[in-house]
C-alpha cells in the first residue's frame, strides 16, 4: 500500500495530457467481446479498472496483448466461457458491463455482483429489467447474477431513472438481438456515445446515442476494426480544478472542450479564465475566487464524478456555496476528510454547505472513494504544509501517473510506501 505526501502552496503552471476515459474504457473493452475478429483500441488509460477488466477478458477466452499502455488489442473468437465470477471482478463497478456483453454473446451470463466507489445504495435494477425486457431470465444467488436466454429480441425498453450503467448495458445485450430495441430516457453521457459509436465501427446498428431514444437495430455479428476511446472528461476536470486552486496557468490538452461545458461555466461564474481551443482548454484563475451554486446532473448537467473535487475548490472562495448532490445519495462521504484540511462544510442529507475563504493546512487524511481521494489531492496542493493520504489504491482506479503530471506542473508530490 502506498501514499501521497504532497507539499502545498506551489503555483500549477503548463501543461497536462489527458488520458483515455475510465468510464468509457471500461465498457468498451467488455463490448470487444461482442465482436467476432481482432479489434484494437486505442486511447486506453492505464489504470487499474483497464487492467483488471482485460484480466477478466483473458480468464473469459479472449486473447489480448497490450502494444503500449495505451493500446489493447483483442481477439475474442476464442471466447469460450459466460463465466465472470472471480472475486477480483466484483470489485470494480463496471464489471456489470460483462453481464451485457456475454449475454448478447452466449445469449447466457454469470458475473459476480458489482463493486466500484460505495455511495450508498448503487442497485441495478434497470439493468435487470432491460434484460428481461429483452427476453432473458435473470436471478442473484450467492452473489452472482445469472441471466439466461433462449432468444434475445429487440423491445422497447423505458428506464425509470436515467442510468449509463443500464443504457449501456442493455445497448451491449442488444446490439446482436433479433429485431430492434429502442431505450427511451437513455442517458446521454459522452461515454454512452463513445460505445455506441465503438459498436457503429465494428458493424452494430445503433442511432440516437447522446439523445434519450437510442435505437439499437440487432445485425448478425460485429467484425474487427481499430477505435480510439475519447478523453477523459472527469481526468481534465480535476486537473482543471487543480490549477484554479493554486491559482495557476495551465493547458490541459487532448481533451473534448464541448464536453466540459457544465464545468468551464461554472468556473467562469467563479472568476476563473478559461481559454478554449479545438482540443485542449487553458485555466488562468486568480488567487482569489467567487463562491457560486451548483447541482449535479446526468449529462449535460455538472457531472456528479466532480463533485468533490468541485467542493474542494468552493472551500477556498469568497463567500458561501451550495452543492446539491442530485446523483446519488451518499455522496459526501469525504467531507469528514477535507474538514481535516480546513474546509468549513456542513452537509444536511443531499446539500453541502460550503463556508470559503477556509485556511487549508496540511493533515493526514485517507481517501475513501476515487473521486474523494482526487478532492485531497487538490486541497493538498493549496494547503500549507505537508498533507499525506492514505488509500491510494482509490485514487489509482482513475487516474494515471497523477504524481508524475502533477509534479510536471511544478506541485511538490512523492508516493511513498504506507507507514
Ligand atoms: C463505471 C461507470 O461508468 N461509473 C459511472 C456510472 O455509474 P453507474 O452506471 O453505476 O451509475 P448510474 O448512471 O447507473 O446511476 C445513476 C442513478 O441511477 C440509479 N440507478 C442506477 C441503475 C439502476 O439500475 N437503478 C438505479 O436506481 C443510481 O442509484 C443513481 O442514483 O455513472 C455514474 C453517474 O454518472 C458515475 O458516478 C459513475 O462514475
Ligand atoms: C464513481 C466512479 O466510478 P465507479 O462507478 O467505477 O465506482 C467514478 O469514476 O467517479
Amino acid at each position: 500500500m502506498s501514499e501521497l505526501c504532497i507539499r502545498g502552496g506551489n503555483r500549477l503552471v503548463g501543461e497536462v495530457t489527458i488520458n483515455g476515459a475510465k468510464n468509457a474504457a471500461v465498457a468498451i473493452l467488455p463490448a470487444a467481446l461482442l465482436v467476432d475478429g481482432e479489434c484494437e483500441i486505442e486511447n486506453l488509460p492505464y489504470i487499474d479498472d483497464v487492467v483488471k477488466i482485460k484480466d477478466a477478458m483473458e480468464d473469459l477466452g479472449a486473447i489480448t496483448s497490450f502494444m503500449d499502455n495505451h493500446t489493447l488489442k483483442v481477439d475474442a473468437s476464442t471466447l469460450y466461457s459466460h463465466e465472470a465470477t472471480k472475486e477480483y471482478i466484483g470489485n470494480i463497478r463496471a464489471s456489470y458491463y460483462l453481464l451485457g456483453a456475454l449475454l448478447g454473446r452466449f445469449k447466457k451470463a454469470e458475473v459476480c455482483m458489482p463493486g466500484g466507489c460505495n455511495f450508498g445504495v448503487r442497485p441495478i435494477d434497470q439493468h435487470i429489467k432491460g434484460f428481461e425486457a429483452l427476453g432473458a431470465k435473470v436471478i442473484i444467488e450467492n452473489g452472482i447474477i445469472k441471466a439466461y436466454a433462449g432468444r434475445l429480441v429487440g423491445t422497447k425498453i423505458y428506464l425509470d431513472v436515467v442510468s449509463v450503467g443500464a443504457t449501456i448495458n442493455i445497448m451491449l445485450a442488444a446490439v446482436l438481438a433479433e429485431g430492434t430495441t429502442i431505450i427511451e430516457n437513455a442517458a446521454k453521457e459522452p461515454h454512452v456515445v463513445d460505445v455506441a459509436n465503438f459498436l457503429n465501427m465494428m458493424g452494430a446498428e445503433v442511432k440516437g446515442a447522446g439523445t434519450d431514444v437510442i435505437r439499437i437495430k440487432g445485425v448478425e455479428r460485429l467484425m474487427g476494426g481499430k477505435y480510439a476511446t475519447i478523453p477523459d472528461q472527469i481526468e481534465a476536470g480535476t486537473y482543471m480544478m487543480a490549477a484554479a486552486m493554486t491559482g495557476g496557468d495551465v493547458y490541459v490538452r487532448n481533451i473534448i472542450p464541448e464536453h466540459m461545458y457544465s464545468v468551464s461555466l461554472k468556473m467562469i461564474e467563479m472568476g476563473i479564465h478559461i481559454e478554449e481551443g479545438d482540443d485542449y482548454v487553458r485555466v488562468v484563475a486568480p488567487r482569489e475566487l467567487k463562491a457560486t451554486n451548483v447541482k449535479t446532473l446526468p449529462h449535460p448537467g455538472f457531472p456528479t464524478d466532480l463533485q468533490p473535487q468541485m467542493v474542494a475548490l468552493l472551500s477556498i472562495a469568497q463567500g458561501t456555496s451550495t452543492v446539491i448532490e442530485g446523483v446519488w445519495d451518499n455522496r459526501f462521504q469525504y467531507i469528514d476528510q477535507l474538514k481535516r484540511i480546513g474546509a468549513h462544510i456542513k452537509v444536511d442529507g443531499r446539500m453541502a454547505v460550503v463556508e470559503g475563504e477556509a485556511k487549508l493546512t496540511g493533515a493526514k487524511v485517507t481517501a475513501t472513494d476515487l473521486r474523494a481521494g482526487a478532492a485531497l489531492v487538490i486541497a493538498a496542493l493549496r494547503a500549507k504544509g505537508e498533507t499525506t493520504i492514505k488509500n491510494v489504491k482509490y485514487i489509482d482506479r482513475g487516474y494515471e501517473a497523477i504524481e508524475e503530471k502533477l509534479t510536471a506542473l511544478g506541485a511538490q508530490i512523492k508516493r511513498r510506501a504506507d507507514k
